[in-house]
């Protein structure tokens, strides 16, 4: 199940949506795997980790189980938990008359041993240690209600401990979405493969630890599927890396527009380029600017940037593949102007931001026909404003829109947040998990279009080139954290690529 363009180790990042997941399901139950033995195990898996969080056999454990397999699954916890002398009070929401399949099996085994289902209400959980959410997996189908929804509020509104099996019940698995409400677990076991929501927020901030548990499915069960959804990582691209034939000029020039009212965008975009290994960058400014965009930057050059024709000379140069447009220029007609005029250039890669985005609010069809019949390949990096001002017919959660955001402009488009999300026009997605709240400051996505560049300078494709450009965003700032500046970004870049390129082999 490769996906074109990505590494092949890309298949251990991906994410399967519970159609998906569903389905590697019933390959294995065709395959001969008896789904009974899938739950057994899964159960297990979440058993193991209540006796590791929860040593105290004494401390009351409560299993709220629900009416499908995610239920099921909860029997067989409460059944292993009893067997391991834990104290278990066991609360299903219908009657265990009503329970099919590998679910019913396992409210019997459970009640084999002579213990109760008590009704679940929100006073089953009177004098619980630690609760196990066995109440909604993959098959919730609209928001949670009446007891239960009583339930995971008592469990919010006390801090009552808890685990979810495979997602917190109230998470919608594909979107990362709160149906109703949702309790916010220490802990979320799931299995095979994890789900977007595990790393989409809101969902994300409700699941706590992740752990991926193996029940014995195989990479053999999800032959033939196509997933389009991957975490960010090493697993999807790899950097490129400077061989001895390499000079300046191999290692790609990056051009980037900038002003003189704001200088320091287009400045640390240039840092950032830099520091990512691109082998030249280039400012295209204001005459009066040049001083100041060469005095804190002796190795980087400079060109006049005055008119339409001074645009056109620079563009013009073959060997400057990279362009970026956008940090510290306006959201004016002159901005838009200078767009076209790239996308019309083709160089090989345009990552347009903030006043190269916002120029396009009241045009944004111009922008989609121009990059769509561009010969380059177009990124587009807006922060969710700037999303809403360029795609504002679209709706959904965050991971749909910005998939629907690359089909209909035919660019990659990076979603920033704190689930910072790419999009490439086939559909595929990678969703960014380590980002930081110290980066929410001035300056970090000029920085990050500089990163985008300079990879892409290198011979990243764009969507790889976007991937590895919000990871390593996204890693720098988890490194620095409190008290981080925009400068520091580039700064710190030698250290996280020293790990990636020297000291581990990719
Ligand atoms: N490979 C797999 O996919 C495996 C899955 N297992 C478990 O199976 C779960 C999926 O099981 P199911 O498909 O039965 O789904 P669920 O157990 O999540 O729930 C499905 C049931 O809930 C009802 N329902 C949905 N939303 C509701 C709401 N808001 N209020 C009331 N009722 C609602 C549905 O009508 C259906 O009866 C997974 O989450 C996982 O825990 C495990 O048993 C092991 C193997
Ligand atoms: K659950």
């Amino acid at each position: 199940m490769s996906v074109s363009g990505l590494l092949p180790s890309s298949q251990h990042a991906a994410l399967l949506t519970v159609e998906q997941m569903s389905a590697v399901d019933a390959a294995a139950a065709r395959a001969g795997v008896p789904t009974l033995d899938l739950m057994e195990n899964a159960g297990r898996a979440v058993a193991r980790d209540v006796m590791a969080i929860h040593e105290d056999r004494k401390g009351l454990v409560v299993v709220l189980c629900g009416p499908g397999n995610n239920g099921g699954d909860g029997f067989v916890v409460a059944r292993l938990l009893r067997q391991g002398g834990y104290r278990v009070r066991l609360a299903c929401c219908v009657d265990v008359t009503v329970l099919r399949g590998d679910a019913l099996v396992n409210a019997h085994r459970w009640q084999a041993l002579q213990e109760p289902v008590v009704p679940l209400t929100e006073d089953c959980l009177d004098g619980a240690a630690l609760v196990v959410d066995a109440m909604f997996g993959a098959g919730l189908s609209r928001p949670v209600d009446g007891d239960v929804l009583a339930c995971i509020r008592r469990i919010n509104d006390r801090s009552i401990k808890c685990i979810a099996v495979d997602v917190p019940s109230g998470v919608a698995g594909n979107s990362g979405e709160i149906l109703g409400d949702a309790p916010r677990c220490l802990s979320t076991v799931t299995f095979f493969r994890p789900k977007p929501a595990h790393f989409l927020y809101p969902a994300k901030a409700y699941c706590g630890a992740l752990r991926v548990a193996d029940i014995g499915l195989t990479p053999q069960h999800e032959a033939g599927l196509l997933c389009q959804t991957f975490l960010n990582g090493t697993a999807v691209w790899a950097l490129p890396r400077p061989s001895w034939s390499d000079h300046k000029y191999s290692r790609g020039h990056v051009l980037i527009f900038g002003s003189a009212a704001m200088s320091g965008a287009a400045r640390l975009a240039m840092r950032g380029a830099r520091r990512i290994g691109a082998g030249l960058v280039t400012a295209a400014v204001p005459a009066s600017a040049l001083a100041v965009y060469g005095s804190d930057a002796p190795g980087a050059l400079q060109v006049p940037w005055d008119s339409e024709d001074d645009a056109l000379k620079a563009l013009q140069d073959a060997h400057r593949t990279v362009v970026v447009i956008g940090p510290g220029l306006p959201a004016d007609d002159e901005t838009r102007r200078l767009v076209l005029m790239a996308l019309r250039q083709g160089q090989r890669t345009i990552v347009l931001d903030a006043g190269g985005l916002s120029a396009f609010a009241d045009h944004p069809d111009v922008l989609f026909a121009a990059i769509q019949s561009s010969a380059g390949q177009v990124v587009l990096t807006p922060h969710e404003g700037e999303f809403k001002r360029l795609f504002s017919s679209l709706a959904g959660s965050r991971l749909d829109r910005s998939r629907q955001a690359a089909v209909l402009s035919g660019a990659c488009v990076l979603l920033k947040g704190a689930d910072t999300l790419v999009a490439r026009p086939d559909g595929a997605v990678v969703i960014t998990p380590q980002a930081s709240p110290y980066l929410a400051t001035a300056g970090s996505g000029d920085v990050l279009a500089g990163f985008i560049a300079g990879l892409a300078a290198q011979g990243m494709s764009a969507f790889s080139a976007t991937a590895a450009g919000a990871w390593l965003h996204a890693e720098v700032g988890r490194q620095l954290g409190p008290g981080l500046i925009a400068e520091d970004l580039p700064e710190c870049l030698p250290t996280v690529l020293r790990r990636l390129l020297v000291e581990t082999t990719l």
